[in-house]
């Protein structure tokens, strides 16, 4: 049995951006708890592997350097697992995508199924959104090269005997709270209409400060659509057949998207709202569940959202007409799908005895321990320690 240790602190690595030190020993809580579950004899050959995503990227390269070289200093000195400096790194925006894929269809049971029979992926993190699904090989062989920025929209995946063609893109600067400053930025004008009425503070986002204040008249979820639909970029220029937004080539949809998994910030916006129950680890909706919810949000206050929206975090409550309209925009007017499409929010997954958390580091683990030789150690403990 494959076991990962699955643990979060906040935040998260890119807050630290002036104090890598600082960033490396906030992940002192995670080695001593991974540790804690691996066997002492089978520690000095057990990978740990770091993933850095979006919110190091979006930090840039000297400031994400100077981070993973603390890390680094830190693993190699404090800890007993086996360790390469390779190992610590920003992960590319795909890799992102197309691990979140394999951890998916591995806990639902899909790898090794014909490529219509899997899910795709929608994850909504802080700083990007990832989208990934397989082709057919057929559209695989049709699909452009290279993607903006360089990372390649199809690879070709051996897994569980079976060769998968896995579409994969990470939009940089559309995770949820990346978002709001590119909404707040595109705003003409001293207010957004995205944001909550009585709000006349600021956003801090990647060390930047936004004018966050609310028109005299309130939120309005039809203004605010106007200001997310122009962030999104919905209509920058398409140079393939089909484009998402951003001018980004879509994949072209097919058998492989039919079944969207829908992770992250799209489940925690819905549960603290209240639209799914918190305590049920996926549930089945519509992107037209989050208008409706958009809708009830845009018309609150402030001090109202505080009444109705007792699960929503202080820092968070301002923009919960933002956040929601972004979503519904980011899956209908971003991604194409009908309102009325059955997509599965999804934040853990049913696995055995257990529910797993549905996160990419599994699909690295995955990875690793499926190129690890047959009598490597650490395949036979399956025990692996990933923080992202
Ligand atoms: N509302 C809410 N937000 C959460 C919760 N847990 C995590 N988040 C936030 O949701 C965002 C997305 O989650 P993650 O994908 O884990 O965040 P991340 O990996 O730092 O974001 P990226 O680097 O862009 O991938 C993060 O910015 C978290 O701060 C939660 O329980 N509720
Ligand atoms: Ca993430």
């Amino acid at each position: 049995m494959l076991k990962t240790v699955d643990r979060r602190v906040k935040p998260g690595l890119s807050s630290y951006d002036d104090d890598p030190q600082e960033a490396a020993n906030s992940l002192i809580p995670l080695l001593e708890e991974a540790e804690g579950v691996i066997p002492e004899e089978l520690q000095p050959t057990t990978p740990i592997r770091l993933g850095a995503t979006a919110g190091l990227r979006i930090l840039g390269e000297e400031k994400s350097e100077k981070i993973l070289k603390a890390v680094r200093d830190l693993f190699q000195t404090n800890s007993s697992l086996e360790y390469k400096s390779e190992w610590v790194t920003v992960l590319e925006g795909y890799q992102e995508g197309s691990y979140l894929w394999v951890a998916m269809n591995y806990l639902l049971g899909n790898l090794g199924n014909k490529y219509s029979d899997t899910v795709g992926v929608v994850d909504l993190g802080g700083g990007s959104v990832q989208m990934a699904y397989a082709l057919s090989k057929e559209a695989a062989a049709n699909a452009p090269n290279i993607s903006i920025g360089n990372n390649p929209y199809v690879t070709k995946q051996l897994l569980n005997e079976t060769n998968y063609y896995l579409y994969a893109y990470s939009y940089l600067h559309y995770g949820l709270f990346a978002a709001r400053a590119e909404i707040l930025e595109a705003v003409d004008g001293p207010y957004s209409y995205c944001v909550l009425g009585g709000y006349a503070g600021s956003y801090k986002y990647s060390g930047k400060v936004y004018n966050a204040s609310a028109s005299p008249s309130g939120s309005s979820y039809s203004k605010c659509r106007v200001e997310a639909i122009k962030a999104l970029k919905i209509n920058e220029i398409c140079t393939y057949q089909d484009c998402t937004f951003g001018g980004v080539w879509s994949g072209g949809g097919g058998d492989g998207q039919k079944n969207l998994y829908v992770a992250s910030s799209f489940y925690y916006t819905a549960a603290e709202v209240g639209f799914i129950d918190s305590e049920t680890p996926n549930a089945l909706v519509r992107p037209s569940d989050f208008k409706k919810a958009a809708k009830i949000a845009c018309k609150s206050s402030l001090e109202e959202a505080n009444v109705t929206y007792p699960n929503v975090t202080e820092d968070n409550l301002p923009y919960i007409c933002m956040d929601l309209v972004y979503e519904y925009t980011l899956l209908v007017d971003g991604f194409g799908l009908k309102p009325t499409q059955e997509i599965t929010l999804v934040t853990k997954v049913e696995y055995g005895d257990s529910y797993v958390n549905a996160a990419w580091p599994l699909g690295s683990a995955i990875e690793v321990v499926s190129s690890q030789s047959p009598q490597s150690p650490a395949l036979k403990s399956f025990r692996r320690l990933w923080i992202q």
